[in-house]
């Protein structure tokens, strides 16, 4: 893209469902004396279809409901923003982006689950993975900042904010993510629980006297650090009470580092050792604390943190110390500038289609 550069943001802070279309609709018609040549949406569910951004048509967005109930959390979400922005901006072609399509590179050792073939070959039940954009970003970055081609790069790309998920990255290229079918997946969580034994579900479903869809809405919202500390979903707000004594809370993060502490030694495992790790998004980015309990107990590994670097220093740099064989990096993400870098590589294919569409009609 020849200019980079943000002209203007706005920002909607948690509101209920039913208000989010009229809400969007009024951001963007705050943006209506720009000129867009493009609108790009973050779409978190693509499954198998989507390997890369996309022209949003009626089939894509066809797509993007048959998904929703791998992502009932994001994508009606996703689309109530597509459908507003087709209604503020009607002349405009809209683009989806997905979180999917970075991990599409998996193998199928990575990717199927050891249950029937069938459910894969029929019903594409398999992993996916999400957060791709962050993961894409930062891994880009960091092949800057270690001046280490991404075809050699191995990375593990710690995304770790609302939903936490861990990308191991072989050759510049998604190889296995903590993430699942659906983003609950994985690690422990804001409210999410991530991996649980699956008959816990028909228990709590006894207990709780619940459908499947119940149960599942408890993993989703009642979960992850809420449910052990019940306190609060917000890290800043669990620290705060577990610094002041509270139990639950204390245990709560210790739960919470010691899960994305396991995968990474996973990881280190399956990529037969890295170059770097990245911490990113909100705890990822702003918790010196949280990444020293992550890291604590990878010296062995090649994992040696700087004090300094990683407590008094801020924005992106090194963390790790200078003789660390394993770099330590902190990397904030910015999800948006790859929507609008693959928003601007479809800027001829877009034009293409606008001009077909004015012939058609
Ligand atoms: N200084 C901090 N210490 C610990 N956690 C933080 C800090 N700043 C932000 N967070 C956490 O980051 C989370 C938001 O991360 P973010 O990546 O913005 O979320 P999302 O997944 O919604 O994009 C908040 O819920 C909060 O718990
Ligand atoms: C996919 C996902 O979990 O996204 P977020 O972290 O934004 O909730
Ligand atoms: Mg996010």
């Amino acid at each position: 893209m020849p200019e980079e550069t943000i002209v203007e943001t706005d920002t909607i802070a948690k509101i209920p469902a039913s208000e989010y279309g009229n809400r969007i609709e009024n951001v963007l018609k705050g943006f209506s004396q720009h000129k867009f040549d493009a609108i790009c949406h973050r779409v978190v569910h693509g499954g198998e279809d989507f390997k890369q951004s996309t022209i949003v048509t009626e089939e894509v967005k066809a797509s993007i409901r048959k998904y929703e109930r791998f992502a009932p959390l994001h994508n009606p979400n996703n689309l109530i923003g597509i459908e507003s922005a087709e209604k503020v901006f009607p002349d405009t072609l809209q683009v989806a982006v997905f979180d999917t399509a970075f991990h599409q590179t998996m193998p199928p050792s990575s990717y199927l689950y050891s249950i029937p073939y069938e459910y894969y070959e029929k019903y594409g039940i398999r992993k996916y993975g999400f957060h791709g954009m962050s993961h894409r970003y930062v891994m880009e970055r960091a092949e800057q900042l270690l001046e280490i081609s991404a075809s050699k790069l191995r990375l593990l790309s710690c995304h770790i904010g609302n939903g936490v998920s861990i990308c191991a990255i072989k050759h510049g290229k998604s190889y296995d993510t903590s993430m699942g079918l659906t983003p609950l997946a994985g690690l422990t969580m804001g409210t999410r629980s991530g991996n649980i034994d699956p008959s816990i579900i028909s228990f709590i479903q006894d207990i709780e006297e619940s459908s499947t869809e119940g149960v599942i809405d408890i993993l989703n919202y009642k979960s992850g650090v809420l449910g052990i500390s019940g306190v609060s979903g917000d890290l800043r707000d669990v620290m705060e009470a577990a610094k002041a004594g509270d139990k639950r809370c204390q245990l709560a993060i210790e739960m919470y580092t010691t899960r994305i502490h396991k995968y990474i030694g996973l990881y280190l495992a399956r990529l037969n050792g890295v170059d770097g790790i990245i911490f990113t998004a909100g705890v990822g980015e702003n918790s010196p604390e949280l990444r020293e309990m992550i890291c604590a107990g990878f010296e062995y590994a090649g994992v040696v943190l700087d004090y300094e670097q990683n407590r008094n220093k801020h924005g992106e740099r090194f963390i790790s110390a200078q003789y660390s064989p394993i770099k330590v990096m902190v990397i904030p993400t910015n999800e948006e500038l790859i929507m609008a870098r693959d928003g601007y590589a479809l800027l001829p294919k877009l034009r293409e289609n606008k001009r077909t569409a004015e012939v058609v009609s």
